[in-house]
């Protein structure tokens, strides 16, 4: 029986790193010689890494990317054939495109559909093509749809019409909570609607804010579900196709399973923020703990991603800390295993407070005096970072960061936010879960590293006596239901009022929530989880008088 053998490489680029990501190929490409494959294949834009944004139109970076795609032709020129994403130029115009490599010769397949909603800008950057035909790799005509092409009908109809047997579908697909089911919805139809087998070979990597999540698939014609590689991991498997009387078929292997949502959530939080450090080069990094439940999950993330000697964390206590928030954060640090020290505010507190006292005579304390000791924390954790070489990870999360509960130049200094595109309800969820479960990716310790008071007690900002987050935000259930309208959903004052909420309340949080645009602009980068992250996702204006009347 006529047989293929097909590589899938689903790995971790490094953007920019040319040589770096052009050894990864050359290391995939020998395991699938050494396996007898026909063809090893990696994934969209592999050779630069993705996204690479406006990095492609820099016309020296294309000339090297394609330099290491010649450069692979030749040295992969006997043995299998090679099927690397990467730029392609044509009659000066630029491309996204996916190169196989055979005999020496490169043949580009170029991207049709360009995506150009939520986090992606393609058509800003690259030229669509028409659509290129099949590409004979030994005994198959294999159909290349580059990621987007693949979520429309037509590109995979013309290469089935042109005579495609089989479909491989190379990605850069970004992870948001649920997205695996979006896929594969899509990839089902377009095995229906061509009666082709179709491979779908995702990248796995963290890159800014955006987390690509792996979890290739294999369908045969009618759907069925024959390999699977696991979501957030590299992985590179071999799949066999046998001609028969009606057509090719992959051969079912063992399938990878894949996380339920709160544990993808975590592994996206982790890996995003393992990727950020290892990409941009820190090895350790610290963070104010608070005894309270935000700080609490990111070092344990931090612990998980990097591992407890890498993470240090900073108590930094005033006059309003409790005994139980001191108490909380050092139970914290010692179930993760991390470094914990005390630094007190209350002498930096008292200085700034002299040296003010001219220019604040007659003044009653308030907010002000409340954000002093907000940036009091952030002044000696930036000088921390200096001195230690570490990075500094902010904490608040997207409840906080929708309505602004949180001082800018302040709490929000840091590098990294791991929590920023998760609601507060979901981070005591995420707490739970992690004192539930423990993986072999996890660098920190099993067990209950936040103890039950740090998620069951009210949270406060601690900023003056007996505040409580409640004293200037509605309870936290209600709160996340009104953005998740507003944000998520971009429903209107009244859809959201006739879900059964208070009307004045509503409206009070769409003004906070565009009232504190400037501070998400000037925050710090985090893990995108939902369709609607913060940055890249939803991009509103700073000043903005639109209220929803
Ligand atoms: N459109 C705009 N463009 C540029 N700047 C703008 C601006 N609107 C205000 N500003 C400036 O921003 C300043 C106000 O912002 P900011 O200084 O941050 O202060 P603000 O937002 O007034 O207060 C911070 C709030 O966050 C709470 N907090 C702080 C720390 C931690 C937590 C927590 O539990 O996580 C909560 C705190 O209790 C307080 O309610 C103003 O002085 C104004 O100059
Ligand atoms: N006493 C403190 N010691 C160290 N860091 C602090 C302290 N208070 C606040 N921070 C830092 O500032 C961030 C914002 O904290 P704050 O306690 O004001 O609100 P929060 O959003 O409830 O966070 P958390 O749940 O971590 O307390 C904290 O996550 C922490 O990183
Ligand atoms: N790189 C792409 O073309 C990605 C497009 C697709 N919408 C996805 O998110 O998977």
């Amino acid at each position: 029986m006529t047989h293929f053998r097909l590589t899938l490489a689903q790995d971790n680029p490094v953007l920019g790193d040319l040589d770096g990501n052009a050894a990864k190929a050359r290391a995939a490409w020998e395991a699938g010689r050494a396996a007898g494959a026909h063809m090893v294949c990696l994934t969209e834009m592999f050779i630069t890494g993705y996204q690479t944004q406006d990095l492609i139109l820099k016309p020296a970076f294309v000339a090297a990317a394609l330099a290491r795609i010649e450069a692979l032709a030749r040295d992969c020129a006997s043995g299998p054939a090679l099927g690397i994403g990467g730029p392609a130029v044509k009659e000066g115009k630029l491309y996204n495109a996916f190169h196989i490599l055979q005999g020496g010769a490169v043949t580009s397949v170029l991207k049709h559909e360009l995506p150009n909603t939520g986090v992606f800008d393609e058509k800003r950057i690259f030229t669509p093509a028409d659509i290129s035909g099949p590409v004979v790799v030994g005994p198959v005509r294999l159909g290349v749809p580059i990621c987007e092409d693949a979520w429309h009908a037509d590109v995979a109809e013309t290469l089935a019409e042109t005579g495609a047997e089989i479909l491989f579908v190379p990605n850069g697909s970004p992870y948001h909570r649920g997205k695996i089911d979006v896929r594969m919805g899509l990839m089902v139809s377009r095995v229906v609607e061509t009666g082709l087998p179709l491979v779908y070979l995702n990248m796995v990597g963290g890159q800014d804010d955006q987390v690509f999540d792996g979890a290739s698939f294999v369908l045969n014609p009618g759907g069925e579900l024959v390999a699977s590689l696991p979501q957030f991991q590299p992985a590179l498997t071999h799949v066999d196709f046998d001609l028969g009387a009606e057509g090719w078929r992959a051969r079912p292997q063992a399938l990878a399973l894949w996380p339920s949502e709160h544990e993808a959530d975590y592994q996206a939080m982790v890996l995003s923020l393992k990727d950020y450090c290892r990409k941009t080069g820190f090895a350790k990094v610290l963070l104010g703990l608070s005894g309270g439940v935000d700080s609490a999950l990111v070092a344990a993330i931090a612990a998980d991603a990097l591992g407890p000697e890498a993470v240090h964390c900073v108590m930094l206590p005033s006059r309003f800390t409790s005994q139980h928030s001191l108490e909380d954060a050092s139970a914290v640090a010692r179930a993760l295993g991390t470094r914990l020290d005390t630094v007190a505010i209350t002498g930096p507190q008292e200085a700034v407070g002299e040296a003010l006292a001219p220019l604040f005579a007659g003044t009653e304390p308030g907010i002000t005096e409340e954000n002093i000791q907000s940036r009091l924390r952030g002044v000696l954790l930036m000088a921390l970072s200096n001195k230690t070489g570490a990075m500094l990870l902010t904490t608040g999360n997207k409840s906080e960061m929708a309505v602004g509960y949180c001082t800018i130049y302040g709490d929000m200094n840091g590098g990294y936010n791991p929590l920023k595109d998760l609601y507060k309800t979901r981070v005591f969820d995420a707490c739970r879960w992690r004192n539930q479960n423990h993986r072999d990716w996890m660098a920190g310790p099993a067990g209950v590293v936040i103890p039950p008071r740090v998620i069951e007690k009210p949270p406060s900002a601690e900023l003056r006596e007996n505040q409580k987050d409640e004293d200037s935000l509605p309870p936290y259930p209600i709160l996340d239901a009104i953005l998740e309208g507003l944000v998520e959903n971009e429903l209107s004052v009244a859809e959201i009022v006739a879900q059964g909420h208070d009307e004045a309340t509503v409206k009070r949080i769409e003004h906070l929530l565009y009232i504190s645009e400037y501070k998400r602009f000037q925050s710090a980068p985090g893990t995108k989880l939902t369709k609607k992250a913060f940055w890249a996702d939803r991009r509103y204006p700073i000043a903005n008088r639109w209220r929803d009347r």
